[in-house]
């Protein structure tokens, strides 16, 4: 402490005034009894392991330190902001329960920022006696706090113990907390859809436009409202070829080549499963790729899967999905009527079909767990000829969150996990990455040390699957 303060007193005749530098000085101290008390690592990630909080020059860390404290205060100041309408909509005594929320999110948040255990669940949701032996498995190997848990583990648990604070209720189970922003993530770009929606309508099959829906379904993965609030521009359709610069891997042509293979395959018509990820634009996005290939022929079902719980702030629920379709179809603007319409004619013919609700989405484990977890969910993915994971949180999910040789294929990061060939379309927001040369990996972080946490780089990659 004596250092720090000396250190201060030097710093102060660089112009700050003493009490800045003397609180610097401390909040510097404070971190590194932190991060000493927590044995929080200097090194970086070592290769095939975890992604975690307890290496301090991960985006893990970054992640509990400053992101999700400040998740948490965003959502309380939500709650507040929208205290009068809730007492409206669910009566005078959701003023009680807010208030309980809210204090239990306060705890939350204490608990991550002390970096102390995870509690267990002792609710009566169906999945609590499955999240409680998962903590009890962390536990047995001392990996059951904020800054020594896997990144994804914990990351997946804090969206649980906030949905928790809610199923507690008696009027507020079903609240979406994340709702209004969500809704405010499609209103605020009602100008972007449109000029979207002008630019590919009628588009013809061709590979140039499979890859022009792809890319931009891709691209609007930058939309999510955890990490990246801000649009990208109504001219991103025209901008497309200026974003190629910032696509490290594209295997889009290779994605075009196995559906149209597939179609002129033995086996049954091409079913596509898009595996959503942000409500708004992200969702919108994910719709005109789905009528593209079914206009185009290039598919003849297109299945989406929604989350079950709000998650990670933007996720798509089947109450967004619903919502979208009801907002497209009831919309005074003609394209927009005109496309709910036929997204309304698609789920009415089975044409599109919005997967039964799945907790597997939501649990903590990567998607090479899915079949000893989930075997139905699997079967059904294997029925179909490819399926496309959007997003950030699902890559990391695929490759298990571990940190992989930037160099090692994407195939092989999949530990198993093929029930079908699987594209994933990310806008690279976490530290994790493969199937890419080390001479890319070392320029873009000479550029920019922060590169892979910005969502500014992206990838299409492709596990291709012979089927049967
Ligand atoms: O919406 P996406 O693309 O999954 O990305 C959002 C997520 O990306 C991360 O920053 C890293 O996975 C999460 O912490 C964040 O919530």
């Amino acid at each position: 402490m004596l250092d720090d303060v000396s250190i201060t007193i030097a710093d102060s005749f660089s112009g700050e005034s003493l009490f800045t530098a003397y609180s610097k000085g401390t909040i510097a101290s404070y971190a590194s009894s932190f991060d000493e008390a927590n044995n929080i690592s200097e090194l970086p990630v070592p290769l095939r392991e975890p992604l975690s909080a307890k290496y301090k020059h991960s985006f893990a860390y970054v992640t509990f330190k400053e992101r999700v404290p400040q998740i948490l205060s965003d959502l309380i100041d939500s709650l507040h902001q929208q205290e009068d309408r809730i007492m409206e909509k669910y009566g005078s005594y959701a003023h009680f329960e807010l208030r309980r929320i809210i204090w239990s999110l306060d705890i939350l948040r204490n608990e991550v920022l002390e970096n102390r255990s995870f509690k267990y669940f002792y609710d009566k949701t169906p999945d609590s006696l499955e999240w409680n032996s998962f903590i009890k498995h962390l536990t047995n190997r001392e990996r059951n706090q904020w800054f020594s848990a896997q990144w994804l583990h914990a990351e997946c648990y804090l969206y649980r113990r906030i949905w928790r604070a809610f199923q507690r209720t008696e009027l507020l189970k079903d609240f979406d907390y994340f709702g209004q922003r969500k809704i405010c993530a499609t209103r605020n770009y009602v100008y972007l859809f449109r000029a979207v929606l002008r630019g590919v309508s009628k588009l013809k099959r061709s590979r140039k436009n499979f890859v022009t829906m792809l890319k931009l379904s891709l691209w609007a993965n930058q939309c999510d409202l955890s990490i990246t609030s801000d649009s990208p521009s109504d001219q991103i359709l025209q901008s497309l070829k200026l974003y190629n610069k910032h696509l490290l891997v594209d295997q889009s042509i290779e994605v075009f080549r196995l559906l149209t293979r597939d179609l002129h395959s033995s086996v049954t018509p091409a079913m596509v499963d898009i595996i959503l990820d942000n409500a708004g634009f992200e969702l919108f996005a994910d719709l005109l790729l789905g009528v593209y290939l079914i206009d185009s022929r290039l598919a003849v079902k297109v299945r989406y899967h929604v989350k079950a719980i709000p998650y990670y702030v933007s996720d798509v629920t089947a109450n967004d999905f619903n919502w979208m379709l009801s907002f497209l179809l009831n919309s005074e603007i003609p394209e927009f009527a005109y496309l709910g319409r036929k997204l309304r004619y698609f789920m009415k013919h089975d044409i599109f079909a919005l997967y039964e609700t799945c907790k597997f989405w939501t649990r903590p484990e990567g998607f090479r767990c899915m079949r000893q977890l989930a075997p139905c969910l699997y079967v059904q993915l294997s029925f179909s000829a490819l399926a496309i994971f959007k997003g950030d949180l699902n890559y990391r999910k695929l490759l298990d969150d571990i940190n992989w040789s930037s160099t090692t294929p994407f195939p092989d990061c999949l530990g198993g996990f093929l029930p079908t060939s699987v594209c994933a379309l990310r806008c690279i927001k976490s530290d994790l990455y493969c199937g890419m040369p080390n001479c890319l990996v070392d320029l873009l972080t000479l550029e920019n040390p922060k590169w892979m946490c910005t969502g500014e780089k992206a990838i299409i990659q492709l596990a291709f699957k012979k089927r049967p």
